[in-house]
Protein backbone atom coordinates (compact mmCIF):
# COMPACT_ATOMS: atom_id res chain seq x y z
CA UNK A 1 0.00 0.00 0.00
CA UNK A 2 0.90 3.64 -0.76
CA UNK A 3 3.30 2.51 -2.95
CA UNK A 4 5.27 4.81 -5.65
CA UNK A 5 4.75 4.49 -9.35
CA UNK A 6 8.39 3.57 -10.84
CA UNK A 7 6.58 1.23 -13.49
CA UNK A 8 8.50 2.90 -16.60
CA UNK A 9 11.81 4.01 -14.86
CA UNK A 10 13.57 1.01 -16.01
CA UNK A 11 14.27 0.57 -20.06
CA UNK A 12 11.81 -1.58 -20.90
CA UNK A 13 13.32 -3.91 -23.48
CA UNK A 14 10.17 -5.47 -25.03
CA UNK A 15 7.21 -2.66 -24.43
CA UNK A 16 4.08 -4.40 -24.13
CA UNK A 17 0.68 -2.76 -24.39
CA UNK A 18 -0.38 -0.90 -20.74
CA UNK A 19 -2.80 -3.16 -18.72
CA UNK A 20 -4.34 -3.01 -15.38
CA UNK A 21 -2.57 -6.00 -13.53
CA UNK A 22 -1.29 -6.15 -9.85
CA UNK A 23 1.53 -4.06 -10.44
CA UNK A 24 -0.16 -1.00 -11.47
CA UNK A 25 -3.36 -1.81 -8.93
CA UNK A 26 -0.45 -1.63 -6.49
CA UNK A 27 0.64 1.82 -7.06
CA UNK A 28 -2.15 3.20 -8.88
CA UNK A 29 -3.68 6.07 -6.20
CA UNK A 30 -0.04 7.53 -6.86
CA UNK A 31 0.09 6.67 -10.80
CA UNK A 32 -3.45 8.59 -11.02
CA UNK A 33 -2.51 11.54 -8.76
CA UNK A 34 0.33 12.33 -10.27
CA UNK A 35 -0.49 11.68 -14.14
CA UNK A 36 -4.13 13.30 -14.17
CA UNK A 37 -4.84 16.73 -13.30
CA UNK A 38 -7.73 17.86 -11.61
CA UNK A 39 -7.88 13.99 -10.57
CA UNK A 40 -9.03 15.38 -6.82
CA UNK A 41 -10.96 17.55 -7.67
CA UNK A 42 -13.02 15.69 -9.52
CA UNK A 43 -13.51 13.32 -7.25
CA UNK A 44 -14.72 15.57 -4.87
CA UNK A 45 -17.22 17.45 -7.17
CA UNK A 46 -18.13 13.68 -8.07
CA UNK A 47 -19.35 13.29 -4.34
CA UNK A 48 -20.87 17.16 -4.50
CA UNK A 49 -23.30 15.69 -7.67
CA UNK A 50 -24.22 12.87 -6.17
CA UNK A 51 -25.67 14.77 -3.33
CA UNK A 52 -27.72 16.87 -5.54
CA UNK A 53 -28.79 13.84 -7.87
CA UNK A 54 -29.27 10.95 -5.78
CA UNK A 55 -32.67 9.87 -5.10
CA UNK A 56 -34.12 7.21 -2.71
CA UNK A 57 -33.98 3.76 -3.60
CA UNK A 58 -32.11 4.28 -6.79
CA UNK A 59 -29.11 2.72 -7.72
CA UNK A 60 -25.40 4.45 -8.43
CA UNK A 61 -22.72 3.08 -10.63
CA UNK A 62 -18.88 3.71 -10.78
CA UNK A 63 -17.63 2.03 -13.91
CA UNK A 64 -14.14 1.24 -13.94
CA UNK A 65 -13.80 1.90 -10.71
CA UNK A 66 -10.51 0.66 -9.74
CA UNK A 67 -9.10 0.98 -6.33
CA UNK A 68 -12.94 2.65 -5.50
CA UNK A 69 -11.92 6.17 -4.74
CA UNK A 70 -15.24 7.53 -6.76
CA UNK A 71 -17.46 5.27 -4.88
CA UNK A 72 -16.27 6.25 -1.73
CA UNK A 73 -16.55 9.87 -2.30
CA UNK A 74 -20.36 8.58 -3.47
CA UNK A 75 -20.78 6.69 -0.58
CA UNK A 76 -19.51 9.70 1.85
CA UNK A 77 -21.51 11.91 0.73
CA UNK A 78 -24.97 9.61 -0.49
CA UNK A 79 -27.83 11.23 1.75
CA UNK A 80 -30.93 9.39 0.43
CA UNK A 81 -32.29 6.17 1.71
CA UNK A 82 -32.55 2.61 -0.06
CA UNK A 83 -29.91 3.28 -2.04
CA UNK A 84 -26.77 1.03 -3.50
CA UNK A 85 -23.78 1.45 -4.99
CA UNK A 86 -22.68 -0.77 -7.65
CA UNK A 87 -18.82 -0.97 -8.56
CA UNK A 88 -17.60 -2.67 -11.53
CA UNK A 89 -13.97 -3.26 -12.78
CA UNK A 90 -13.06 -6.32 -15.56
CA UNK A 91 -9.41 -6.32 -13.71
CA UNK A 92 -9.50 -8.68 -10.80
CA UNK A 93 -6.48 -7.15 -9.16
CA UNK A 94 -8.18 -3.77 -8.98
CA UNK A 95 -11.28 -5.45 -7.18
CA UNK A 96 -9.79 -7.20 -4.90
CA UNK A 97 -7.98 -3.86 -4.03
CA UNK A 98 -10.70 -2.35 -3.74
CA UNK A 99 -12.54 -4.10 -1.72
CA UNK A 100 -10.01 -3.49 0.71
CA UNK A 101 -9.88 -0.25 0.35
CA UNK A 102 -13.64 0.01 0.87
CA UNK A 103 -13.89 -2.31 3.67
CA UNK A 104 -11.57 0.20 5.56
CA UNK A 105 -14.18 3.00 5.88
CA UNK A 106 -17.05 2.86 7.97
CA UNK A 107 -20.54 3.14 6.41
CA UNK A 108 -24.41 2.50 5.89
CA UNK A 109 -24.27 2.10 2.54
CA UNK A 110 -24.46 -1.00 0.51
CA UNK A 111 -21.85 -1.11 -2.25
CA UNK A 112 -21.86 -4.39 -5.00
CA UNK A 113 -18.36 -4.93 -5.94
CA UNK A 114 -18.46 -7.00 -9.61
CA UNK A 115 -15.69 -8.05 -11.14
CA UNK A 116 -17.20 -7.70 -15.01
CA UNK A 117 -16.81 -5.77 -18.14
CA UNK A 118 -19.03 -3.09 -18.25
CA UNK A 119 -20.12 -3.23 -21.21
CA UNK A 120 -21.54 -6.79 -20.66
CA UNK A 121 -23.72 -5.40 -17.12
CA UNK A 122 -27.22 -4.64 -16.79
CA UNK A 123 -28.03 -0.91 -16.08
CA UNK A 124 -31.29 -0.18 -14.30
CA UNK A 125 -33.21 2.36 -11.95
CA UNK A 126 -30.10 4.66 -11.97
CA UNK A 127 -29.59 8.23 -10.37
CA UNK A 128 -26.02 8.42 -11.04
CA UNK A 129 -23.94 6.80 -13.09
CA UNK A 130 -19.65 7.53 -12.92
CA UNK A 131 -17.15 7.00 -15.94
CA UNK A 132 -14.13 8.36 -14.25
CA UNK A 133 -11.39 8.20 -16.70
CA UNK A 134 -13.06 4.80 -18.10
CA UNK A 135 -14.64 5.15 -21.47
CA UNK A 136 -11.44 6.16 -23.20
CA UNK A 137 -9.83 2.21 -22.30
CA UNK A 138 -13.12 1.51 -24.05
CA UNK A 139 -12.99 -0.03 -28.17
CA UNK A 140 -14.08 2.88 -30.05
CA UNK A 141 -16.44 1.25 -32.10
CA UNK A 142 -18.40 -0.14 -28.49
CA UNK A 143 -18.77 3.52 -26.88
CA UNK A 144 -22.06 4.40 -28.71
CA UNK A 145 -23.49 1.65 -27.22
CA UNK A 146 -22.17 1.60 -23.82
CA UNK A 147 -23.51 5.04 -23.30
CA UNK A 148 -26.60 4.54 -24.86
CA UNK A 149 -27.31 1.40 -22.39
CA UNK A 150 -25.91 3.89 -19.45
CA UNK A 151 -28.92 6.37 -20.62
CA UNK A 152 -31.46 3.71 -21.08
CA UNK A 153 -30.78 2.46 -17.57
CA UNK A 154 -30.92 6.36 -16.01
CA UNK A 155 -34.14 7.45 -14.59
CA UNK A 156 -35.14 11.22 -15.54
CA UNK A 157 -33.28 13.59 -14.08
CA UNK A 158 -30.70 11.30 -13.46
CA UNK A 159 -26.66 12.08 -14.31
CA UNK A 160 -23.87 10.83 -16.40
CA UNK A 161 -20.53 12.43 -15.06
CA UNK A 162 -18.15 11.46 -18.09
CA UNK A 163 -14.18 12.05 -17.42
CA UNK A 164 -11.90 11.70 -19.61
CA UNK A 165 -8.58 12.50 -21.74
CA UNK A 166 -9.35 14.17 -24.60
CA UNK A 167 -8.03 15.16 -27.81
CA UNK A 168 -8.21 18.65 -29.11
CA UNK A 169 -9.74 19.06 -32.87
CA UNK A 170 -7.21 22.11 -33.42
CA UNK A 171 -3.73 20.78 -34.12
CA UNK A 172 -1.66 23.31 -32.32
CA UNK A 173 -3.49 23.22 -29.07
CA UNK A 174 -3.62 19.70 -29.30
CA UNK A 175 0.07 19.50 -29.07
CA UNK A 176 -0.03 22.48 -26.59
CA UNK A 177 -1.90 19.99 -24.47
CA UNK A 178 -0.26 17.21 -24.19
CA UNK A 179 3.03 19.17 -23.82
CA UNK A 180 1.62 20.91 -20.68
CA UNK A 181 0.60 17.44 -19.26
CA UNK A 182 4.04 16.30 -19.84
CA UNK A 183 4.94 19.72 -17.79
CA UNK A 184 2.53 18.49 -15.21
CA UNK A 185 4.05 14.83 -15.00
CA UNK A 186 7.75 16.13 -14.66
CA UNK A 187 6.41 18.94 -12.25
CA UNK A 188 5.54 15.59 -10.16
CA UNK A 189 8.67 13.90 -10.85
CA UNK A 190 8.14 11.54 -13.58
CA UNK A 191 11.69 11.30 -15.82
CA UNK A 192 11.76 11.59 -19.54
CA UNK A 193 11.88 7.88 -19.98
CA UNK A 194 9.03 7.36 -17.88
CA UNK A 195 6.93 9.82 -19.95
CA UNK A 196 7.79 8.07 -23.30
CA UNK A 197 7.74 4.75 -22.30
CA UNK A 198 3.97 5.22 -20.69
CA UNK A 199 3.10 7.42 -23.85
CA UNK A 200 4.03 4.11 -26.07
CA UNK A 201 2.51 1.39 -23.84
CA UNK A 202 -0.52 3.60 -23.99
CA UNK A 203 -0.72 4.23 -27.60
CA UNK A 204 -3.19 1.26 -28.64
CA UNK A 205 -5.22 1.21 -25.57
CA UNK A 206 -6.13 4.47 -23.69
CA UNK A 207 -7.91 6.27 -27.16
CA UNK A 208 -9.06 9.72 -26.43
CA UNK A 209 -11.92 11.74 -28.78
CA UNK A 210 -12.64 15.78 -28.54
CA UNK A 211 -15.01 16.74 -26.46
CA UNK A 212 -17.00 18.35 -29.64
CA UNK A 213 -17.50 13.87 -30.22
CA UNK A 214 -18.64 13.51 -27.08
CA UNK A 215 -20.89 16.12 -26.73
CA UNK A 216 -22.03 15.62 -30.17
CA UNK A 217 -22.42 11.61 -29.04
CA UNK A 218 -24.44 12.35 -25.88
CA UNK A 219 -26.68 14.20 -27.11
CA UNK A 220 -27.84 12.45 -30.21
CA UNK A 221 -27.90 9.25 -27.54
CA UNK A 222 -30.86 11.80 -25.77
CA UNK A 223 -28.98 13.50 -23.23
CA UNK A 224 -31.25 16.39 -22.61
CA UNK A 225 -28.39 19.01 -21.22
CA UNK A 226 -24.66 18.32 -21.95
CA UNK A 227 -21.79 20.15 -20.69
CA UNK A 228 -18.13 20.61 -19.70
CA UNK A 229 -17.97 21.51 -16.18
CA UNK A 230 -13.88 21.08 -15.51
CA UNK A 231 -10.97 20.99 -17.94
CA UNK A 232 -7.04 21.10 -16.86
CA UNK A 233 -4.90 20.49 -20.16
CA UNK A 234 -6.56 17.11 -22.03
CA UNK A 235 -8.17 16.20 -19.08
CA UNK A 236 -11.76 17.31 -18.29
CA UNK A 237 -14.88 15.73 -17.05
CA UNK A 238 -18.49 16.33 -18.74
CA UNK A 239 -21.97 16.05 -16.89
CA UNK A 240 -24.89 14.69 -18.77
CA UNK A 241 -28.53 14.67 -17.49
CA UNK A 242 -31.39 12.90 -18.86
N1 LIG B 1 -14.34 -2.99 -20.26
C1 LIG B 1 -14.06 -2.67 -19.00
N2 LIG B 1 -14.90 -3.06 -18.01
C2 LIG B 1 -14.65 -2.73 -16.72
N3 LIG B 1 -13.59 -1.99 -16.32
C3 LIG B 1 -12.74 -1.59 -17.29
C4 LIG B 1 -12.92 -1.89 -18.65
N4 LIG B 1 -11.91 -1.34 -19.36
C5 LIG B 1 -11.10 -0.72 -18.46
N5 LIG B 1 -11.59 -0.86 -17.21
C6 LIG B 1 -11.05 -0.34 -15.95
O1 LIG B 1 -11.13 1.06 -15.99
C7 LIG B 1 -10.20 1.60 -15.04
C8 LIG B 1 -9.61 2.87 -15.61
S1 LIG B 1 -8.85 3.90 -14.39
C9 LIG B 1 -10.30 4.52 -13.58
C10 LIG B 1 -10.06 5.33 -12.35
C11 LIG B 1 -11.19 5.29 -11.36
N6 LIG B 1 -12.51 5.42 -11.99
C12 LIG B 1 -11.01 6.34 -10.29
O2 LIG B 1 -11.83 7.25 -10.19
O3 LIG B 1 -10.03 6.22 -9.53
C13 LIG B 1 -8.35 5.31 -15.27
C14 LIG B 1 -6.93 5.37 -15.61
O4 LIG B 1 -6.17 4.50 -15.16
O5 LIG B 1 -6.56 6.34 -16.36
C15 LIG B 1 -9.19 0.48 -14.75
O6 LIG B 1 -9.29 0.06 -13.41
C16 LIG B 1 -9.57 -0.63 -15.72
O7 LIG B 1 -9.37 -1.93 -15.21
O1 LIG C 1 -0.27 8.87 -17.46
C1 LIG C 1 -0.79 9.25 -18.51
O2 LIG C 1 -0.10 9.66 -19.45
C2 LIG C 1 -2.24 9.24 -18.68
O3 LIG C 1 -2.67 9.49 -19.74
C3 LIG C 1 -3.16 8.96 -17.53
C4 LIG C 1 -3.21 7.58 -17.02
C5 LIG C 1 -3.23 7.41 -15.64
C6 LIG C 1 -3.26 6.14 -15.11
C7 LIG C 1 -3.29 5.03 -15.94
C8 LIG C 1 -3.29 5.20 -17.32
C9 LIG C 1 -3.26 6.48 -17.86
Amino acid sequence: MKEKDSIFAAPIERLGDFCFDHQVADVFPDMIKRSVPGYSNIISAIGMMTARFARPDTQLYDLGCSLGAATQEMRRNLNQPGCRIVAVDNSAAMIERARNHLAAFRSEVAVELQEADICAINIENASVVVLNFTLQFIAPDQREALLKKIYDGLNPGGVLILSEKFISEDDTINELLIDLHHDFKRANGYSELEISQKRTALENVLRPDSPGLHKKRLKKIGFAHVDMWFQCFNFGSMVAVK
